[in-house]
């Protein structure tokens, strides 16, 4: 099905939609049958993307399309290097932040910087907020006054919930709350968005539209943001780790630090895209690459006894309670009712 719709945007000219909004679905147990490996998950939004959502993009059209950023820091980035990498130009992007010291790489990009967060504001349709979550209520009271039905704005920011970005909007404003992580620096983010009480499908087929050189794209309801800010958003982080003690592992064996750094760095790399190419569960690789007798099982006995599965289980759990805490301590700075 694909039908022409229109859209807030020109750049959107063909959309099909799938009518389901999922806001209303929660957070689900996965209890699937152990034996047979399904992997990826089929995510449950995929129904969505895959029958009723084609985004037919005009790309002189999205060329026109201008992009703000508010905050110039590492997220704003990455995903400024994903955007650049599709149809936007350059010159229709613009980014703020009091400070200059952030700002020369994206001048290296051709993007234009100020200092003035409303400039950004008023010179853009679709304006990401891309500063420390503490700072979302303060940036949306300097803006708020400038932002109209022209405009999408999207949240990067962990833990801070739609609901205290649209209290802080002028009403009916179109919020988007998205979480991406650092390799849509290199086109290989997972990111994950839901979309505001105001924000129509064809919005976030834009927003998607825009992020998709920077990586998986999806949509879920809003509790799955937290989760995947756990995931994937601090995800990367907790691999950087593992790959940190790979290395050391060898530099204890007697290996050249560069050298084990440089193979630990290869072998993460190698092990995701053969997890995402495969379409294998994890367990069917690992088991692939264990001999029996062999050297991986005696490796991996001593994984599970210092406890790495439930130490990331772990810290996937924290890192998502943390997002949670953030946004109950940002709806609290923000409230103004
Ligand atoms: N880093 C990551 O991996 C991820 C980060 N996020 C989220 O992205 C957001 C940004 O994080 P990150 O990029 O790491 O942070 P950074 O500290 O790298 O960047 C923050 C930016 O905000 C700017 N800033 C500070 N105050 C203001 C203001 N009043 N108006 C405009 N800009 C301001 C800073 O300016 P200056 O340059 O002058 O210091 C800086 O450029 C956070 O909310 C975080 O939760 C989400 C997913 C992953
Ligand atoms: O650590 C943080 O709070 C941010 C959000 C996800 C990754 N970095």
């Amino acid at each position: 099905m694909v039908a022409i719709m229109e859209s807030r945007h020109p750049s959107l000219v063909g959309a099909g939609v799938n009518s389901d909004r999922i806001h209303d679905e929660g957070t689900e147990d996965s209890d699937g049958d152990a034996s047979v490996l399904h992997w990826p998950q089929p995510c449950p939004d995929k129904s969505a993307q895959n029958l009723d959502l084609i985004i037919k993009m005009d790309p002189e059209m999205d060329s026109q399309l201008k992009i703000g950023f508010i905050g110039a820091g590492n997220m704003a980035f990455g995903i400024a290097k994903g955007i650049l990498s599709g149809n936007v130009l350059p010159v229709n992007v613009k980014v703020s932040a009091p400070s200059s010291k952030n700002l020369g790489r994206f001048q290296e990009l051709g993007i234009s910087v100020t200092h003035s967060n409303v400039e950004v504001v008023c010179g853009s349709d679709v304006v990401f907020v891309a500063v420390k979550p503490h700072l979302v209520p303060l940036v949306l009271n300097e803006i708020s006054q400038h932002v109209t039905d022209r405009h999408i704005i999207v949240s990067v920011a962990a833990g801070v919930t739609l609901s205290t970005v649209e209290e802080l909007l002028p009403e009916n404003s179109v919020a988007i709350r998205l979480m991406p992580n650092l390799p849509c620096l290199v086109q290989e983010g997972a990111l994950l968005f839901a979309r505001g009480s105001y924000a129509k499908q064809e919005d976030g087929a834009l927003l998607r539209s825009l992020l998709h050189r920077c990586g998986l794209v999806e949509e879920g309801p809003e509790a799955w943001i937290d989760i995947h800010t756990g995931l994937s958003g601090s995800g990367v982080a907790f691999v950087y780790l593992f790959a940190e003690a790979l290395a050391e592992g060898a530099v204890k064996m007697g290996m050249p630090s560069a050298l084990a750094h440089s193979i630990a760095s290869q072998t993460v790399l190698g092990a995701g895209r053969l997890l995402r190419d495969s379409g294998k569960h994890p367990a069917q690789l690992r088991s692939e690459v264990c001999t029996p007798g062999g050297t991986t099982i005696y490796g991996l006995h001593t994984l599970e006894q210092g406890g790495v599965r439930a130490a990331t289980m772990s810290a996937v759990e924290s890192a998502t309670e943390r997002a949670r805490e953030l946004g109950r301590k940002s709806a609290g700075a923000g409230s103004r009712k």
